[in-house]
């Protein structure tokens, strides 16, 4: 394995995994530690753990596990992978867990760079934006567990670190690798080692991938990881195989518990021609729904392939929260998901469509899955996926991710006849 890389979430792990896939890396999706070491045609490993929203201490303990498992698989170069939209708290967990492998990499120069173009995230004086939006303006200010108000990455970073932050602005980044390349390195020479790198282009994050290919440690968003192929393949150390990829027939089910703004809008746009069942946050916490009621509704429907949503708007999530508390309510409505999964693919569902981050953890934990191979892009940033060794295929899809009829796309495109 050349390229280590630990995913602070399992959407977002598989949004990596399918850059690196595009950009022809053999790569595969580990669900959690792994057990058993990878096999020998593996390029890129990517441990998705659900550290996004633990406990700071958690978060660095399982990151370290991974990277020491990468290590062992013989990688050279690794990349902690979280939210194009930086989610995290002022306390973390992006800072702590990015520190902490630096210190064990011995890693200096360390990138810090969410920048995703290809979904609008862009990067501009330390700024993120979403479209045309300042993150804090974006809708992300209103996320359940992590929400987003200030856009200067910069600003955020520095709250949840114990080094300060450096910078490497547009101006030398549109310069090219070369430049990019003094940039980090007057920075380091400055005692910063995490640097925010803007980016707005793929051409940029390219130019930073190669700047990189000698700095031991890269985190971002998926975009970050570009440009690293590239600089593999340039070594020969790629033997640029693709693997092909086989859908599954069978029963299908949409699971989202994401209440960001594009998966309400898939939800609305996929209950009109759909069946849904919704799960409301009293429902779950007064128990009157529970996994066997929603298994005896997607059972009955089981050829309409039915949507079960706890989805809700900003107002209706805060007041829930208020009412039940933020985490015992997350943790009920993931811990119903997690549940539903498994039971489903008990039952026989084979394909899997699952909105939310943190929901997607859960329904991964629930389906028992350890590993993952990578398949089409359905939308940006989300691929098909192959749970390796099982007749079961699942898409894990990020909060804003999707366009509106991406619910329909990703249930045609887990089977088999794509
Ligand atoms: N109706 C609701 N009220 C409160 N919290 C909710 C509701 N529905 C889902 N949640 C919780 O909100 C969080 C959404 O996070 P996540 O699944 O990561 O979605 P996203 O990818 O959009 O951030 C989860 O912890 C989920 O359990
Ligand atoms: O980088 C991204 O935006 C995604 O890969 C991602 O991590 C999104 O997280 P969720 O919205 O919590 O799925």
């Amino acid at each position: 394995m050349l390229l280590g890389c630990i995913g602070d979430d399992f959407t977002g792990s598989s949004d990596l995994a399918n850059t690196l896939v595009k950009n022809g890396m053999r790569t595969t999706q580990y669900c959690g530690l792994p057990q058993a070491d990878a096999g020998a045609d593996v390029e890129a490993g990517v441990v998705a753990l659900k550290t996004r929203s633990i406990p700071v201490e958690e978060a660095i303990e399982e990151s370290l596990q991974a990277l020491e498992w990468l290590q062992r698989q013989g990688c050279t170069q690794f990349l902690f992978k979280y939210c194009s939209t930086f989610d995290s708290t002022p306390e973390g967990n992006i800072g702590p867990v990015a520190e902490a492998l630096a210190d064990r990499l011995g890693a200096r120069k360390v990138i810090v760079c969410p920048a995703f173009p290809g979904a609008g995230r862009t990067l501009y004086q330390g700024h993120l934006f979403v479209q045309d939006r300042l993150l804090s303006e974006s809708g992300m200010e209103n996320h359940p567990l992590t929400p987003m108000t200030d856009p200067d990455i910069r600003r955020w970073l520095g709250l949840q670190v114990k080094g300060s932050v450096g910078h490497v602005a547009y101006g030398q980044v549109a310069g090219g690798a070369e430049t990019i390349a003094a940039a980090l390195t007057r920075e380091d020479q400055a005692g910063h080692r995490l640097i925010v790198v803007d980016a707005l282009t793929d051409d940029d994050l390219t130019a930073i991938g190669a700047a990189a290919h000698n700095i031991p440690l890269l985190t971002g968003g998926s975009g970050i990881a570009t440009g690293l192929p590239g600089n593999f393949r340039q070594r020969g150390l790629l033997a640029d195989a693709r693997e092909a990829w086989e859908g599954v027939d069978g029963p299908a089910v949409v699971l989202s518990g994401s209440c960001s703004n594009a998966t309400r809008r898939q939800v609305e746009r996929y209950r009109q021609a759909h069946l849904s069942f919704e799960v409301t946050a009293d429902a779950v916490m007064d128990s009157s729904v529970d996994v066997d009621a929603l298994v005896h509704f997607v059972e009955k429907h089981r050829d309409a392939v039915p949507l079960v949503y706890s989805s809700a708007d900003p107002a209706t999530v805060k007041a829930a929260q208020s009412r039940y508390g933020t985490e015992p309510l997350a943790h009920a409505i993931e811990t119903l998901f997690s549940d539903l999964a498994g039971a489903l693919a008990a039952t026989g569902f084979t394909r899997i469509v699952s909105a939310g981050g943190e929901t997607s953890g859960a329904v991964v934990r629930g389906l028992g899955i350890e590993a993952l191979q990578i398949g089409p892009e359905i939308d940006p940033g989300v691929p098909a996926m192959r749970v390796t060794g099982k007749p079961l295929a699942v898409a894990l899809k990020s909060g804003n991710f999707g366009a509106d009829n991406f619910f329909d796309k990703a249930v045609t495109a887990l089977g088999a006849q794509t």
